[in-house]
């Protein structure tokens, strides 16, 4: 046996969602080309995955990830690929965010029968006398659709449902909704691009921060140092900034919470969203700030969330929330 063949493979957690084993398995790829060592993939149920419970009642999308976490810790799992949007703000001590690969679409997606907008939904369910049911369980997306049809007086209700791309896609398809809202990358990374009736501009939703990123999580430094070649700077910045203003809010991830930053040239350009979920109130705010993508981008980017967090709280963010979660 030579040296080369004794090198065990790298064994990478995953979820085993269909959404999970694609992104593991696009990065089980690309880890496989910058570290020249093979990947195997390792199968971690979570409790979120096997509970009909609530989002909300089971402690949030962390428990999808609280199940990857612990099997780095202890040993079982060399890395693990999280979508970015479900990682808690606080990691656990002794966790190292490798890489930031380079962000998919961040929007949200309409999927309706028909190839309607929701504009059209909405036009053409007034016309036969009833009000538009779009599905989600996401109180940030039902925040801004329901400020959206208060802004026009449009007849929409909001339909809270959870479940897998296919579940939630089989509720329009069933005719029990009129549309479901998803994350566009989710789709994309899926194959099922074709879905989307209407990509939302984030003027009308805003995405959660984080969505569209994926983070690689690691133990082992000399590992993240070599999966720090899959990092993508300009997102991990952007992310960071997300991320902060997130975590200044002190808001859980079931809060109405939205945050986007985007580069224009070299400034970061950072948009938040806080409201409530009725949409009755909807509190949005820009920051914009120069950005050196240099050893410190991380800290200037965690300030300019942190500076629009501030600023969003002092216009009543806090209120807006209710009762913060911790
Ligand atoms: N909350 C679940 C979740 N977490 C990540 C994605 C996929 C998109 C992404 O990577 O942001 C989804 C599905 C969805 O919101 O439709």
């Amino acid at each position: 046996m030579n040296g080369q063949e004794s090198v065990a493979p790298l064994r990478l957690g995953t979820r085993r969602s269909a959404l999970a084993m694609a992104q593991s398995g696009m990065i089980a790829r690309e880890v496989a080309r910058v570290t020249g060592r093979r990947v195997e993939l390792v199968e971690i149920t979570t409790y979120g995955d096997t509970s009909r419970e609530a989002l909300a009642q089971i402690g949030g999308t962390g428990v999808f990830v609280s199940a990857l976490r612990d099997a780095l810790l202890e040993g079982r799992i060399d890395l693990a690929v999280h979508s970015l949007k479900d990682l808690p703000t606080a990691a656990p001590a002794g966790l190292l965010l490798a890489a930031v690969p380079e962000r998919e679409d961040s929007r949200d997606a309409l999927v309706a029968a028909e190839g309607l907008t929701l504009q059209e939904l909405v036009e053409k369910l007034a016309g036969a006398g009833r009000s538009a049911r779009i599905g989600t369980g996401s109180p940030r997306r039902m925040a801004q659709l329901n400020n959206w049809a208060a802004a026009r007086g449009a007849a929409l209700e909001t339909v809270a449902i959870r479940g897998n791309v296919d579940t939630r896609i089989g509720y329009v398809a069933k005719g029990e909704l009129d549309g479901v809202i998803l994350a566009t990358a989710g789709l994309n990374r899926l194959g099922r691009a074709a879905e989307v009736t209407e990509h939302l501009d984030p003027e009308l939703m805003l995405p959660a921060p984080g969505q569209g990123a994926l983070a690689v999580e690691c133990v082992d430094p000399e590992l993240a140092l070599a999966l720090s070649a899959l990092d993508h700077r300009p997102t991990r910045a952007a992310v960071v900034a997300e991320r902060a203003l997130l975590a200044a809010l002190e808001a859980g991830c079931s809060a109405p919470v939205a945050a986007l930053a985007t580069w224009q040239g070299t400034e970061l350009r950072l948009e938040g969203v806080v409201g409530t979920v009725d949409g009755a109130t909807l509190l949005k705010m820009t920051a914009n700030g120069p950005l050196v993508l240099d050893g410190t981008a991380e800290e200037q980017a965690a300030a300019l969330g942190r500076a629009l967090a501030a600023r969003l709280l002092d216009r009543g963010a806090a209120n807006l929330m209710g009762e913060r979660a911790r």
